[in-house]
């Protein structure tokens, strides 16, 4: 299981310094859908050369042109693109195509998706390398979560690794754990904390835990 830090609301410098504060307790740093559309894809290019070591995700949400997008985002840096399970199967296969040329991974984004456990059977067969459940802020603010979704997932996906994302918090991550994601997507649960190191800390030893219930 892997813990994957995704910034959102920063400029490229801010997040520079909350990665180099928290880098050695995260698997993956995201380049949020927010970022990119502020920065453009400079942003993955610069945190990708400042921090080698870790994998660039850039949450890109891509809903058209999916191999031009993977391709423009690859050469940035970035090691993982988003692609919203939403979309038709025709931007999924030109994602998965091109991310094969490139050696980019292509995470499926399941927000608003409404027969969940379908698409994700359907997307789990066009060879994407992971399924991610997901409540948008939109969404958290009336008090919704993924953690039922991650289950219904779970249940059906037999190729693509599991992903969850949406609100998670240090309380609440035992429960995310419990459903058995292969990936944990945190934002505000640790950039919006005083001590981001100290709380990525706990949340890396909970994730690497696994088998916690
Ligand atoms: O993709 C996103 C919003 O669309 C966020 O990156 C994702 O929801 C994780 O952030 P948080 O933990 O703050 O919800």
């Amino acid at each position: 299981m892997e813990l994957q830090l995704a910034l959102d609301l920063v400029n490229i410098e801010e997040a520079k310094q909350v990665v180099s504060e928290v880098q050695e307790h995260i698997d993956i740093v995201e380049i949020g859908t927010p970022v990119v559309i502020n920065e453009g894809l400079r942003a993955v290019k610069e945190i990708k050369e400042a921090f080698p070591s870790l994998t660039v995700l850039a949450d890109l949400k891509v809903m058209d042109a999916g191999g031009y997008e993977v391709m423009k985002a690859s050469e940035a840096g970035a090691g993982i693109v988003t692609i919203l399970g939403a979309t038709d199967d025709a931007t999924i296969k030109g994602a998965v195509e091109e991310g094969k040329k490139q050696g980019t991974k292509i995470l499926v984004d399941m927000i608003n998706v409404k027969d969940i456990e379908q698409r994700a059977k359907e997307v789990d067969e066009l060879g994407v390398d992971y399924i991610c459940v997901h409540t948008g802020y939109d969404l958290q603010a009336a008090g919704e979560n993924s953690f039922e979704q991650l289950r219904k997932i779970k249940r059906v996906v037999k190729h693509a690794k599991t992903a969850v994302a949406g609100g998670i918090k240090l309380e609440t991550l035992p429960e995310v754990i419990s459903a058995q994601p292969d990936l944990v997507i945190v934002g505000g649960g640790i950039t919006g904390q005083e001590d981001k190191k100290s709380v990525a800390a706990q949340m890396q030893k909970l994730v690497k835990q696994k088998a916690l219930v």
